[in-house]
């Protein structure tokens, strides 16, 4: 345990990522244990608080959480998702406050369609991620899977545009990333609902 977060903090940070998850997973997001979700609990040095491994995500308790290092490995709990690096590689590199990952089928099937990059123009939700909704086109990037966290790290960082906090993971799944648990989860509402209009327009 470090000494600037106490195990209640941990546990506080458990019950919110719990119940953000619940509610991806009501959605269908976050099938057969698939995704995972992290809130930042300190900057320096950084620590996360990240979903454990493998559980089924519709039923995480205030436990299922580990601490993690700016590398992702655990400081304190359990084991933590096999994801954890990309996390706090996202936190690290664009101030996110939280970081959600999602396999939604929508991200899957338009990263396939689009593997360049999703571009949206002309739609209020766009306002939703803090963009205008009219002349302006904003992309989303499509970047290659990989199991290795710092390869996919490394893709992200050179492929993110920060007027969009979300990257799809080609044949895998949605990452987004907001200020707090709060802004990540409407973020990823967004997004998904981006995605979800653009296979349906298609
Ligand atoms: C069907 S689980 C897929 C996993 O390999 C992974 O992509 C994932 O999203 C969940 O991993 P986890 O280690 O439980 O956080
Ligand atoms: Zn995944």
């Amino acid at each position: 345990m470090t000494a600037d977060i106490s195990a209640l903090d941990l546990e506080e940070a458990g019950a919110v990522l719990a119940a953000e998850s619940a509610r991806f997973a009501s959605f269908g997001w976050m099938r057969g244990t698939s995704g995972n979700l992290s809130v930042v609990l300190s900057r320096d040095p950084l620590r996360l608080a990240v979903t454990a491994s493998g559980h089924d995500k519709g039923e995480l308790t205030p436990a299922d959480v580990v601490l993690v290092d700016g590398q992702g490995a655990a400081v304190h709990g359990g084991k933590p998702s096999a994801e954890a690096e990309l996390h706090a590689r996202v936190a690290a590199l664009t101030g996110a406050g939280a970081v959600v990952h999602v396999h939604t089928v929508a991200s899957v099937a338009m990263g396939r369609r689009e593997p360049g990059g999703i571009v949206f123009s002309d739609l209020e939700m766009l306002k939703g991620v803090g963009q205008p909704a009219h002349e302006v086109e904003v992309t989303l990037p499509v970047i290659a899977n990989s199991q290795d966290m710092k390869v996919l790290g490394d893709r992200l960082e050179e492929a993110r545009d920060p007027r969009m906090p979300a990257v799809v993971v080609a044949g895998h799944g949605l990452y987004v990333w907001g200020a707090d648990p709060r802004q990540a989860r409407h973020h990823t509402e967004v997004v998904e609902w981006l995605l979800e209009l653009e296979l349906t327009g298609r």
